[in-house]
């Protein structure tokens, strides 16, 4: 962002403009809850740098529409500098330290402390003031704003500093931060909105950006559809690997996520200890016995079956690892494979061996942890140490293991080897239910099997999950999630597709 900013700024564009435009927005925003609270007090929260600018800046905008408007500042104004000073300078209102605030009486405060800026762990001076406002707020119910980003929230990696205001709103500027986007941060900004403040999306050109919201933008162009003149088999065939006979639950929600999300043809690789309960369980998925990792290469032997998923309900064991490896085998042809649960927890104590096997993959893998299965397989990438984020975790993960990282949960991440990145906003916490996992692995490999790009399937995958668990509503389980898939497509590719 300081980036964008500069090269805005040397490309002309005073970086007053670019303030004046950033405290208009949030003027906005202020007025629009005020008027709908019929409430006429506001107090600002200004900090030391450009992130108080624009809270003065607002301020004064907020006045001259007649609001009650009282400035409290946490550095003296004479400390600050450049743009800062000048806003503060700008200011010709009630001024006083923000230590000796009071917040009795206040209707709305604009919460200008600190922003993208923020270096360290709030000071306890900035912490006492955050608890005092998030207090206030909790027992009046009244509303905060936060500029750019809720004070406290590492803007980058969305870890709480310290403390962290809680907002009810939260304007940001020209694009949404990832710390907008992970968790903690994510739960503090309330509504989020992104202003333009006049910096060109041209900017961001030339800068190399490679992490995105996880939005049908980032892959829709290359969703894979039906051809008028293709096949079944033109649409892919997925193998869905089965645990024993009783384990077989999560291997059936996969393939028939598998199907639903559009491979031409599924097959249930099984034991035959289990073969009649998944075959009587079944109906448009095949299913075709396969005995440990020497039935599983024999029923892979057929090329026309060109994406695996393996892990829902195998079990952890020796045999799971091979028929991993068995699965990730180098072939002339480009098999796709998606490994989750018990493919990847199989080889917690060698991870090295598991990397050999994906690194020498014939075509994409994805593997899809949530947090307990990564950081057993990923101790290495897991430490909380130099505040690094969940982002960074599954890049660091994806550059091991050479492999596309589905790092699950409410903010899943998804990370390719080259370092692009997309991340999932707003999933229902209904998709914390048993079985979760294996459809959302089924559909990625029901993507991967239409040969759709490893890193795109996985984000699209995500996104349809999520979006049929947004669709379905309250009371979800596993199962819903595959019923709702055909609308998700319909939102996606219009009636008539
Ligand atoms: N042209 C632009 O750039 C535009 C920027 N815009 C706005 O500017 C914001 C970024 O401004 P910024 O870079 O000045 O940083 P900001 O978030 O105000 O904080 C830095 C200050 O806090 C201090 N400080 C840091 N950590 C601290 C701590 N833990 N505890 C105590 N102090 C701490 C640090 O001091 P120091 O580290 O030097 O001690 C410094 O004084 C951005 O979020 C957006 O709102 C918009 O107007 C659009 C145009
Ligand atoms: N609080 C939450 N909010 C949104 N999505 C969640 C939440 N908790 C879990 N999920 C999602 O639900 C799924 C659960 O997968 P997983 O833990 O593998 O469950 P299972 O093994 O039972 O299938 C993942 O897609 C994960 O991202
Ligand atoms: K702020």
């Amino acid at each position: 962002m300081a980036r964008a900013d500069r090269m805005t700024i040397d490309s002309g564009v005073p970086s007053m403009d670019l303030m004046e435009s950033a405290a208009v927005a949030i003027a906005r925003v202020a007025s629009r809850v005020l008027q709908r609270m019929s409430g006429r007090r506001v107090l600002v929260l200004c900090g030391p740098g450009n992130n108080g600018g624009d809270g003065y800046v607002a301020a004064r905008l907020l006045r001259a529409q007649r609001y009650k408007v009282r400035v409290a500042s946490l550095a003296p104004p004479d400390r600050l500098r450049g743009d800062a000073a000048r806003a503060a300078a700008s200011w010709t209102g009630t001024l006083l330290p923000a230590q000796e605030c009071d917040f009795h009486g206040v209707d709305l405060v604009i919460d200008a402390l600190f922003g993208t800026g923020l270096a360290r762990d709030l000071d306890p001076a900035a912490q006492t003031l955050v608890n005092r406002l998030n207090q206030w707020r909790r027992e009046t119910k009244q509303s905060v704003i936060s500029v750019d980003i809720p004070s406290g929230v590492d803007g980058t990696t969305g870890a709480i500093r310290g403390a962290a205001v809680e907002a009810d709103e939260t304007v940001t500027f020209f694009r949404v931060k990832t710390g907008h986007l992970l968790l903690p941060g994510r739960t503090r900004c309330g509504r989020l909105t992104c202003a333009h403040i006049g910096i060109r999306s041209t900017t961001l050109e030339s800068m190399g950006v490679k992490a995105f919201v996880n939005a049908p933008e980032l892959w829709l162009p290359h969703l894979p559809r039906p051809r008028v003149d293709g096949h079944k088999y033109t649409r892919g065939h997925a193998l869905v690997v089965s645990g024993g006979a009783s384990f077989t639950g999560a291997a059936r929600l996969s393939a028939s996520a598998a199907l639903r999300a559009g491979a031409g043809l599924v097959t249930l690789a099984s034991p035959t200890e289990a073969l009649a309960v998944n075959a009587s369980a079944l109906t448009s998925v095949m299913v075709r016995p396969a005995d440990g990792p020497v039935g599983l290469a024999h029923v892979l032997a057929d090329e026309r079956k060109n994406a695996i998923a393996i892990g829902p309900g195998l079990g952890v064991s020796e045999a799971s690892c091979q028929q991993v490896e068995a699965a990730l085998k180098p072939q002339a042809y480009r098999r796709a494979a998606v490994l989750d649960a018990d493919a990847l927890t199989s080889f917690e104590s060698d991870p090295f061996r598991l990397w050999r096997a994906t690194r020498g993959a014939p075509g994409p893998v994805v593997m899809t942890p949530h947090a307990g299965e990564f950081a057993r397989l990923f101790a290495e990438c897991d430490g909380n140490h130099a505040n690094r984020s969940k982002l960074d975790k599954a890049r660091d993960a994806a550059r091991v293991s050479g492999a596309v990282v589905l790092y699950k949960g409410p903010d899943t991440v998804v990370a390719a080897p080259d370092g692009r990145a997309s991340i999932q906003t707003g999933a229902s916490p209904w998709l914390a239910t048993a079985g979760s996992g294996d459809v959302l692995t089924g559909i990625v490999a029901g993507l991967l099997a239409q040969r759709m790009e490893g890193f795109l399937a996985a984000s699209c995958a995500v996104w349809m999950h999520a979006r049929a668990a947004e669709q379905f509503g309250p009371g979800l389980i596993a199962d819903d999630i595959i019923a709702t898939l055909p609308q998700v497509w319909r939102e996606l590719c219009g009636e008539s597709a």
